[in-house]
């Protein structure tokens, strides 16, 4: 078992943006989600949690390890998947994961092959261990990127946006593989997209303009909402008065019109009727509406 806990962590650059603005969070084993649109500061906690860049203020500790004090062990025990995982071209896979296997300190040989095989095996790649990493498609990239995240038996895995890009069925695969490894270690998924939550994580946060808005599981979050959804598809040029008169979570189109969800502890009548909330509502109540919600 490895526990993270991250006590008053505060970032402000240089340019005057709070990009975290004291987050506290306790992670367990297993998958937890990091959920925030763009801007919140989700690549800003990641890359400190991943002793990329340095905190104003506060601590991150693993287990035993004091992260921003002891990067070089925390590296020892990370696994890392940035947004962008840039790789040499044209090297193979099998070349890829030997090299990184040298950076990670891996230095015997036959070690590393052991390892690069069984990672390839892992994530389904085996058979295409001698190809140049430029012929695959985003999928196989992003299995290359868990691969490579995978080496030396982590006890963290961060991994950031990771399924932007992917078509379905390679975000399935993806997902069947982040599922497979959370089981034994800290898994954080920060991501934009709700359904990479829902899907995949037993605990979530959700962060906005810096601050954490939320944390807990989704199911918990589901039905604190529950009741208190409703939806109306209505014109667009209705839209700015529906907004001055109700709270509204979400607003997206169904057929060429706004179908509008909006909160409220009792029926508003109006040809609204109500919906059973999902993740989504979640997201758009804490993230538009929190001074709103308990
Ligand atoms: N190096 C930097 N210097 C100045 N401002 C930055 C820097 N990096 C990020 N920011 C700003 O800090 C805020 C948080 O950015 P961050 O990339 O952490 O958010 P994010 O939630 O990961 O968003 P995205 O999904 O778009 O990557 C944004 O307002 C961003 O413009």
């Amino acid at each position: 078992m490895s526990k993270l806990t991250i006590s008053q962590l505060s970032k402000t650059y240089p340019n005057g943006v709070k990009a975290l603005d004291n987050i506290n969070l306790e992670i367990d084993n297993g998958m937890f989600g990091l959920l925030g649109p763009n801007g919140a500061g989700k690549s800003s906690l990641m890359r400190t949690l991943a002793t990329l860049q340095e905190a104003d203020t506060g601590s991150a500790q693993l287990d035993g390890i004091d992260i921003l004090n002891q990067p070089d062990e925390l590296r020892k025990v990370l696994g890392y998947l940035p947004q962008e995982f840039g790789v040499y071209p044209r090297i193979t896979a099998e070349q890829l994961l030997d090299h990184m296997a040298i950076l990670k300190g891996i230095s015997k040989k036959s070690e590393r092959k052991e390892m690069v095989k069984y990672l390839l095996d892992k994530v389904n790649l085996y058979d295409k261990r001698s190809k140049a990493i430029k012929g695959f498609s985003g999928g196989m990239k992003q299995r290359v990127g868990i691969a490579q995240a995978l080496i030396g038996d982590p006890k963290l895995i961060i991994v950031d946006e990771p399924t932007a890009g992917l078509d379905p069925s390679e975000r399935n695969r993806f997902y069947n593989l982040l599922a497979d490894v959370g089981e034994k270690v800290v898994v954080i998924l920060s991501t934009h997209i709700v359904d990479d939550v829902r899907e995949l994580c037993t605990n979530m946060a959700i962060m906005n303009l810096g601050e954490i808005v939320f944390k807990g599981a989704p199911q918990a979050a589901i039905e604190d909402l529950s009741g208190k959804v409703y939806q109306k598809i209505v014109q667009r040029e209705e839209l700015d008065n529906y907004a001055k008169e109700y709270s509204i979570i979400s607003n997206k189109m169904v057929g060429g019109k706004p179908l509008i969800h909006i909160f409220s502890d009792s029926n508003p009548g109006d040809g609204f009727e109500q919906v059973q909330p999902n993740l989504e509502d979640v997201f758009f109540s804490k993230i538009n509406t929190s001074n709103i919600l308990v």
